[in-house]
């Protein structure tokens, strides 16, 4: 086996998860650059949301590695690899809807440095975590919203609240699993400026079904088949390759 990319963000290294006698993830080998936004594209089943569960730590891997800026995570827990730097959204919206916008992210921010047991009234008057706040509300736009229920704003600004949410953990990794799921177009063009936006400083891994999202906001894409990597590369050489066309993209010009 071919050792873990020290210098990539992540590095999957034959990477294997079965259930059962069922194999779902079969021998993935791939490394994310620092920095760019990489897509994770594939099939219904195809065995991306298993790959985000072990890359995050949910799940734990069958066989093979995964390493985190060079580090071993493999067996370690989701809160371990969080507190290394790994921040990840989920399919599901992940809000507290009876706090309010600013509530959420004053959340994830005091949980991502360990201030869980602090008093309410205390954490009222730490400066520096209201300033933290205010900046990823800002980032996700949401600023003219943070005193407004969570549950009650609209899906598409729940959405960006959850994005809000898994960045203020300030981790270097983040992890976004189908942001645009549910979106109509014009809400899906803005969350693609606003994850353009919030990726700008960080590694990007997603995946996402909305093809023209994909390749308008990917460095490189990669492509999941029955639980392997088919193929890897620039959103143009994806479009081009001939086994992803027969595999999955078809002939209707996506
Ligand atoms: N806990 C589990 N136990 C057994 N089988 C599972 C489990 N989780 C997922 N699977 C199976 O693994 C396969 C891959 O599922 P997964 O959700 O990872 O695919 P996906 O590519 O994310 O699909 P989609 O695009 O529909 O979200 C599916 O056949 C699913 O039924």
């Amino acid at each position: 086996m071919m050792d873990i990319d020290r210098n990539a963000a992540l590095s999957l290294r034959d990477l294997r998860k079965s259930f059962g006698p069922v194999d779902i993830i079969r021998g993935v080998n791939l490394d994310v650059i620092p920095g760019e936004r990489h897509a994770i594209i594939g099939p219904n089943g195809a065995g991306k949301s298993t790959l985000f569960h072990l890359v995050s730590g949910q799940l734990h891997a069958s066989s093979g590695k995964i390493a985190l800026e060079g580090q071993d995570v493999t067996y370690m827990s989701p809160e371990q690899i969080y507190r290394r730097g790994l921040s990840r959204s989920f399919q599901i919206t992940n809000v507290f809807p009876t706090l309010s916008v600013f509530e959420n992210v004053r959340c994830a921010v005091q949980w991502s440095r360990g201030l869980r047991y602090a008093w309410w009234s205390l954490v009222d008057r730490r400066a520096d975590i209201t300033q933290a706040v205010e900046e990823v509300l800002h980032q996700v736009g949401l600023e003219d919203r943070r005193d407004v229920l969570a549950g009650l704003m609209t899906y598409a600004e729940q959405r960006a609240l959850e994005i809000g949410v898994a960045i203020a953990g300030g981790g270097r990794v983040l992890l976004l699993d189908e942001p645009m799921a549910g979106m109509s177009r014009a809400e899906s063009e803005h969350a693609t400026e606003l994850i353009r936006r919030v990726s700008c400083n960080r590694t990007l891994l997603m995946v996402e079904h909305d093809m023209s999202v994909v390749f308008s906001l990917a460095d490189r894409i990669s492509v999941l088949v029955y639980g392997e990597v088919i193929a890897t590369g620039t959103p143009e050489a994806v479009r081009a390759d001939v086994r992803v066309q027969e595999a999955y993209l078809g002939k209707d010009g996506h």
